[in-house]
């Protein structure tokens, strides 16, 4: 594999509170996705990952969300990187939706009620690809064929309150994929289907992605999801990167004690991967981001925790080994046990 696709580098993100401090949704997130690579971004509610996916797109709410710092290094096909942080509007528009597009959890807040599914593939390939409508056409009804829909060419005049749930995530898939983007950003894009269709549309994901060699940034609370489709997890924690490491080796033997609770009902890659485990709950609450404690803001809910060492100061995300980064001052000598 080449060098990553997508470098974040300390990426803040604040929401205005009306009259208060500002809220630091996230702190500083650091990590990269290599060319064709699935990165799983995993973590509790409210920890940064949806809003980490916002701000790459662009797509923070006006007016509330800002990006603060950081950088978000996006190499397009024989291009120099462009900043996504720092494009223009227009730029972004461009980019989003052909270089990079997006599947959210629930497809019928992100297709139009009142046009027709092969119109809604159509405009994207008009507007990226600058097919004409005919081509465009014909094109929607391939794509829809590709992700496994049967009699495409009547589905295209179907609007998306015809269609079922795990019909409209295929539809949403094929727009996500019609201008074959180089990265694709999936927020939770199962979590509302029942068993059988998830495991057709990650199916479905992994195929076309093997087809295409986009890289994916899969945003989930399902472990087995993970163990399914990523080669790296990223864990985020009170909206910090607080461990990064390959998939495998993430999950047989987490560093970061909070991974370690989180991953604790698992026992191995192998039986995550059969059994299609969600995340456990773990005592405690991730902490208001306006009062986030001193030191390791994990400090309150570890099990490991030394006053005087886990309370002083904000550990940053070290190397522990090979491609394996933590954020615990501690974590050498809990691996020790
Ligand atoms: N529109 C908003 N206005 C104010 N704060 C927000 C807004 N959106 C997100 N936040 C704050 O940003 C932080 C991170 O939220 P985010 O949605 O990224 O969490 P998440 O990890 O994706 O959670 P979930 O798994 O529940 O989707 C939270 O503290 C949340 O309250």
């Amino acid at each position: 594999m080449s060098g990553p696709i997508l470098s974040v580098r300390k990426l803040a993100v604040t929401f205005a509170q009306g009259g208060g401090p500002d809220i630091p949704a996230v702190e500083g997130a650091s990590f990269d996705v290599g060319a064709g690579e699935t990165v799983a971004i995993v973590g509790e509610s409210s920890s940064g990952k949806s809003v980490t996916a916002m701000a790459l797109l662009g797509l923070l709410p006006a007016g509330a969300g800002t990006v603060v710092s950081g950088q978000a290094l996006f190499r397009r096909d024989g291009e120099n990187a462009v900043d996504l942080l720092a494009l223009p509007d227009r730029a972004m528009r461009a980019i989003r939706g052909r270089d990079i597009s997006m599947v959210f959890q629930d497809p019928m807040t992100s297709l139009n009620p009142v046009l027709t599914i092969g119109e809604q593939i159509a405009e994207v390939l008009m507007t990226h690809d600058g097919l004409t409508r005919r081509q465009a056409q014909a094109m929607a009804i391939e794509m829809l064929a590709r992700v496994g829909l049967r009699d495409p060419g009547q589905i295209v005049a179907h609007y998306p309150g015809q269609l079922s749930g795990g019909m409209r995530q295929r539809v949403m898939i094929a727009i996500a994929l019609a201008c074959r983007p180089r990265l694709l950003i999936a927020d939770e894009p199962t979590t509302a289907l029942d068993v059988t269709v998830q495991a057709q549309i990650l199916a479905l994901l992994r195929g076309l992605q093997a087809e295409m060699g986009m890289a994916i940034i899969f945003i989930t609370h399902n472990i087995g999801v993970v163990a399914q489709v990523a080669d790296r997890i990223v864990v985020m924690y009170s909206g910090q990167v607080v461990e990064n490491a390959p998939v495998r080796d993430a999950l047989d033997s987490p560093l970061m004690p909070y991974s370690r609770v989180l991953f604790r009902t698992v026992p191995t890659y192998d039986a995550v991967l059969a059994r299609r485990q969600r995340l456990p709950t773990i005592p405690g609450h991730v902490p208001d981001p306006r009062h986030r404690p001193q030191g390791c803001t994990f400090h309150p809910r570890c099990a490991h925790f030394r006053p005087g060492v886990c309370d002083g100061f904000r550990p940053s995300l070290e190397s522990a080994r090979s491609g394996h980064e933590v954020r615990c001052v501690r974590w050498e000598e809990i691996a020790r046990g």
